[in-house]
């Protein structure tokens, strides 16, 4: 629902995308009075719960209400192929992007039991898997259509009603795309971006670098939606999408690692502020990450050493929004229990 009326997001065209950018809504201040209002009448002592009340303030603010909810959180996983895995950037050969898709779908993955263990719903969205993108060290990734049809999976994805939408991805080779598309955005060297993914070493390491350089040279000075189709994938488009629609029916996100931070940052590159309702779950162990999330000003909440990618260190994360929303929510105030609230 967008301002009361149920809204369907199309895109045919990449000035369609500009446009869903030029109109994306601020956060709402009144939740946000209410929500800074409440916090100092609770029982504890003022900036004791520390980034926690952080949390419940920014959720209040982009979901546009106070007080704010945890009750349908949901969770987003794009998987996507590409057309650089056959240049040996991974660890693990590209089938295993759709063995994993079905492990999802059967419960047995890592984010199937993060998403059970905090009460979020569970969705996989499989991006034509049997056609890896292009190799984007020869032309880009992905044509306009391609784009398109991504963009709109992501729009597609996120349901009018939730409370919070978690980000997460399959791929195997992304961390390829991640680190071009980053590299792209913010300069330097393509080794300042480039990391070992899912265990590239030795010769395979320097490979990766190779193609994200390549990549990154071929596709100079794009501006930041062209980047995101040259040297992106279907997943990390979707990504975007998905962030896009999330901000027009306010629903505050997480984002997860590497992948996820990357696929979104074109977003903030080509409307500052495009990321202002997400939060960074976790800074993930690929040290690309921690580079990404400062170049875009960003704090992540958790710094636990995870690189797996799925959503899992936004899952993880949610847990830290579900307890900021019971401690707002549910603490006592001075009043309330006749504690004195005199410093
Ligand atoms: O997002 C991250 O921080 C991250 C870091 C390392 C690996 N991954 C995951 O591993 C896969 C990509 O790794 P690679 O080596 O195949 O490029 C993909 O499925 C991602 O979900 C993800
Ligand atoms: C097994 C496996 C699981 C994953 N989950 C996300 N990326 C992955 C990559 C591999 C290789």
């Amino acid at each position: 629902m967008l301002g009361g009326r149920a809204v369907t997001l199309t895109v045919s065209s990449l000035a369609d995308v500009s446009a869903l950018l030029a109109a994306l809504p601020e956060g709402e201040a009144a939740a946000a009075a209410a929500a800074a209002a409440r916090e100092p009448r609770l029982t504890k002592p003022a900036g004791s719960l520390g980034r926690l009340e952080e949390l419940s303030a920014w959720l209040a603010t982009w979901q546009g209400a106070h007080p704010p909810r945890f009750e349908r959180p949901v969770a987003r996983v794009f998987a996507g192929n590409h057309g650089v895995a056959a240049l040996g950037v991974s660890a693990f050969p590209p089938e295993v992007t759709v063995q994993m898709v079905a492990n999802f779908q059967h419960g047995g993955a890592a984010i199937n039991q993060l998403c059970r263990t905090f009460g979020i719903a569970l969705d996989v969205v499989a991006l034509d898997l049997d056609h890896p993108t292009a190799d984007f060290t020869q032309g880009p990734a992905l044509d306009e259509a391609g784009f398109l049809a991504a963009f709109q999976a992501g729009l597609d994805s996120v349901p009018d009603g939730a409370d919070l939408l978690v980000l997460g991805e399959m791929g195997i080779g992304n961390t390829t795309p991640a680190a071009a598309i980053a590299c792209a955005l913010f300069g330097g060297e393509a080794a300042d971006w480039t990391g070992r993914g899912t265990g590239v070493v030795g010769g395979a390491l320097a490979r990766k670098i190779e193609v994200v350089a390549a990549g990154v040279a071929r596709h100079r000075g794009l501006p930041p939606l062209e980047i995101l189709r040259a040297l992106g994938g279907r997943e990390l488009v979707a990504l975007a999408g998905a962030t896009v629609a999330a901000r027009l029916r306010r629903v505050p996100v997480l984002l997860d690692g590497y992948v996820v931070t990357a696929a979104v940052a074109p977003l903030e590159a080509a409307r500052p502020g495009a990321l202002d309702h997400c939060q960074v779950g976790h800074v993930s162990a690929e040290p690309g990450h921690r580079r990404l999330v400062g170049a875009l000003g960003k704090a992540p909440l958790l710094d636990f050493g995870l690189r797996l990618g799925e959503g899992s260190g936004a899952a993880l994360a949610a847990g830290l929004v579900k307890a900021a929303v019971a401690c707002h929510t549910g603490m006592a105030t001075f009043d309330e229990a006749g504690v004195s609230d005199k410093g």
